[in-house]
Order: C-alpha cells, then sequence, then structure tokens
C-alpha cells in the first residue's frame, strides 16, 4: 500500500479562518454536513475519504474504496470471519482506479442485480482501522451509505474530524431541556411537551407526559423510536404505528388511575439508519431479505439506537425508576447498563398483519424479542 494510505503521527491540525480551533463537537457536526453534502473528510491523518453516495463529482477516482466487513460480506469480497464483526472495516482495492459512478456498485446493494461490478476487487488490510470505524459510524449518522473512496483525486476540500470527536459529540451530557409547553391530545387534554436539544446534533427528541409527575410512583414509559412510514402513515410493514397508540392509550389510563405516562420520542428512524437508509432496507426486504439481513448487506448495523440519549433525558425529567413498556430485552438492558432502574418490564405486543408477519418473527426468532 502507498504512502498516502498510512496514518502520520497523531495530531489534529484542524484550524477554523480564525486561527480558534473548532470544538470536538462542532467538528464532527461539519463532518456530517460534509458526508450529507457529498463532501470529503479526513479523520485524523488518515487520507482523505469521499462519500460515494453523495458524491458531487463524478470526475474523483480513486484505485481503494473504504466499505464495511459486512458490505464486503454481501458481495463476497472478504471471509467469513473477518465478517464476524459487521462494523469494522474493510479496504476493497480495484484493478484500476474507480470513478464515483463505477464505486457505487460497491456501495450500493440495491444495484447488486442491476451493475456489474468492475472487478477484480481485492480486500486488503487497513493500516488505520479506527479512523475508518469512525468514518463509517459517521455515515451512518448522517444517513448515507457507509462507503468512501480512499484518497480520491481530485481530494477536495476535506472536513477534518478526529477519531476522539465522535465520543464528545454523542456524550448524552450535551443534552438539555429546551422548552416545554402543554399539548392537548386525543387521549389527554393536559398533557405536556419537552423538548430536548444537544449541542452541534440537529435531532431534537421530544418526551410526552400524561398524568400528574409524582416521585412516588414509577411512570409507565415507552421509549418510541422514529418511524416516519409507521407514525405518520400507518405502515403496515412494522408494528410501529399500533405500538405508539397502545402506549399512548395505556398512559391514559395509568394518569386516569391516579399515576402517569411519559414517553420518550426519540429522533433515531430506523434503529438509527436513518430515514432513507431503512427504505433502502425496505427495497432489499422486497427482494427477500429479512430486516436484519437487509441492514447487512448495506454495510450497516442491525441495530445503531443510542439508550445512553434516553437515560439522560429521564435524568432531566428527575425519573430514575421506570416501568417499560417493550418486548425487547436489550433495551431493558441498555437502559439499566445507563443507570435506569426498570422496575417492571410491562409486555408491549400488538396483533401482526400479513405484513408485518415475518418482520415480527424475526424479531422473536433472530434479535431474542419477547414475543408470542
Ligand atoms: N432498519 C430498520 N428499521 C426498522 C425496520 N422496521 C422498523 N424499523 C425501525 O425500528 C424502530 C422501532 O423499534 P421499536 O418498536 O422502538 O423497538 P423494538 O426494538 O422493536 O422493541 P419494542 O420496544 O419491543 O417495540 C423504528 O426506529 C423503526 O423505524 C426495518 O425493517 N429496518
Ligand atoms: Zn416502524
Amino acid at each position: 500500500m502507498g504512502q498516502a494510505q498510512r496514518p502520520r503521527a497523531a495530531g489534529d491540525r484542524v484550524r477554523s479562518l480564525s486561527g480558534a480551533r473548532p470544538s470536538p463537537t462542532r467538528r464532527v457536526a461539519q463532518a456530517i454536513d460534509a458526508l450529507r453534502h457529498g463532501w470529503p473528510i479526513r479523520v485524523g491523518d488518515a487520507p482523505v475519504l469521499l462519500p460515494i453516495e453523495t458524491a458531487p463529482l463524478p470526475e474523483a477516482r480513486a484505485a481503494h474504496l473504504l466499505i464495511s466487513a459486512a458490505r464486503a460480506e454481501t458481495l463476497r469480497l472478504t471471509n467469513q470471519r473477518a465478517a464476524a464483526d459487521g462494523h469494522s472495516p474493510v479496504l476493497i482495492r480495484a484493478a484500476e482506479p474507480l470513478r464515483v459512478a463505477q464505486a457505487l456498485a460497491v456501495a450500493d446493494p440495491a444495484r447488486d442485480l442491476d451493475a456489474p461490478l468492475k472487478g477484480p476487487f481485492r480486500a486488503e488490510d487497513c493500516a488505520w482501522p479506527a479512523e475508518a470505524a469512525a468514518a463509517l459510524e459517521l455515515a451512518r449518522v448522517a444517513g448515507v451509505l457507509p462507503a468512501f473512496l480512499v484518497a480520491p483525486a481530485p481530494e477536495g476540500e476535506p472536513v477534518a474530524f478526529a477519531v476522539a470527536d465522535l465520543a464528545a459529540w454523542s456524550d448524552p451530557a450535551n443534552l438539555h431541556i429546551a422548552t416545554r409547553a402543554t399539548l392537548p391530545v386525543i387521549v389527554g387534554e393536559d398533557a405536556r411537551i419537552i423538548a430536548f436539544r444537544a449541542i452541534d446534533d440537529m435531532r431534537e427528541h421530544v418526551a410526552l407526559v400524561l398524568g400528574e409527575q409524582t416521585s412516588d410512583r414509577a411512570p409507565l414509559v415507552r421509549l418510541h423510536s422514529e418511524c416516519l412510514t409507521g407514525d405518520v402513515f400507518s405502515s403496515l410493514k412494522c408494528d410501529c404505528g399500533p405500538q405508539l397508540d397502545a402506549a399512548l392509550a395505556a398512559m391514559a389510563v395509568e394518569a386516569a388511575a391516579g399515576g402517569w405516562g411519559l414517553l420518550l420520542y426519540l429522533r433515531q428512524e430506523g434503529r438509527g439508519i436513518g430515514l432513507i437508509n431503512k427504505l433502502r432496507a425496505y427495497r432489499l426486504q422486497d427482494e427477500g431479505l429479512d430486516t436484519l439481513e437487509a441492514n447487512r448487506s448495506l454495510g450497516l448495523p442491525a441495530e445503531a439506537r443510542d439508550f445512553p440519549l434516553a437515560a439522560r433525558m429521564l435524568d432531566l425529567l428527575g425519573v430514575d425508576t421506570i416501568r417499560l413498556m417493550t418486548n425487547n430485552p436489550a433495551k431493558v438492558a441498555a437502559l439499566e447498563a445507563a443507570g435506569v432502574t426498570v422496575a417492571e418490564r410491562v409486555p408491549h405486543q400488538l396483533p401482526a398483519n400479513p405484513h408485518n408477519h415475518r418482520y415480527l418473527e424475526t424479531k422473536r426468532d433472530r434479535a431474542g424479542h419477547l414475543l408470542t
């Protein structure tokens, strides 16, 4: 591998025009923005990376591509052992430099059927695994395909961040309450809504409270992850819509009985892979993959939600013990690991329909959900 592939000594040479150093969270926000625009990024001292999905530079070329092990496995470009951890980065070397349009066939499984790969390709060890993993993680956060041209020509003007910046950006302590208001809703006319903001993160999470908040009674809580298709269009492909309605109804019953209910609406669409990647996963499901295989084929984790963020919301609301409506033991474990006491798991199973039948079976059989 050439000199450009090797990281130089760790160091952070990021400077803004004024000469001041941007904060770690700001560097990550700018890098997320860059991926959405298709601008290149530089992680630490690793080579410049150009996001293949969004790159507006059709002339850019590179002989190396960065993808995840899961995607490489789907393309049969790596062995089973390397792919065991789907998150780990894999460098792919093409026989000759590829243009963005050619690289898209590697990045996007929707093209698996109609665009033959311009091989041969070879999987190579990556000399900068932490930087590569951070880039893949950032692509997931930005909601773009986790695939990059490595050291593209032309290089463009990369936006720089450091590996450690990601932890600073996702620190739950960045979250604070932005405002509160009353919000009469069908299940409770005296409901209240509380909105949260996080430093250098555009996602606005909210909490809905039904009933009087008391410290002597653990609230009935639902963590609802955003699902545009289920929440707005009542999609039959998942169980999100009915679960949301049933959670609000149960909270109202709780409030009427002198208790209180709390719904956290988390802006972590598609279990954290974003709307467009979730819809790509749906397209793969149309072709026969299940919900977990589809994420893997995209090179994305099956589960990428940030539950410490939900724990922080509870903390900001003064809640340390909850009764949680869920069928997912991993949610309970994640909240407990983040310091929340889950006094009770309240089952939250809704009737299946012909369209979400297989989805629910996959959750039960492959993701450990407590469904009958
Ligand atoms: N990536 C992906 N996300 C999906 C799919 N179907 C639904 N989702 C997302 O899954 C999330 C909903 O999961 P939840 O119902 O909150 O949680 P859960 O893990 O199923 O556990 P419960 O609390 O038992 O419902 C939402 O963000 C949906 O957008 C899918 O096929 N692929
Ligand atoms: Zn859904």
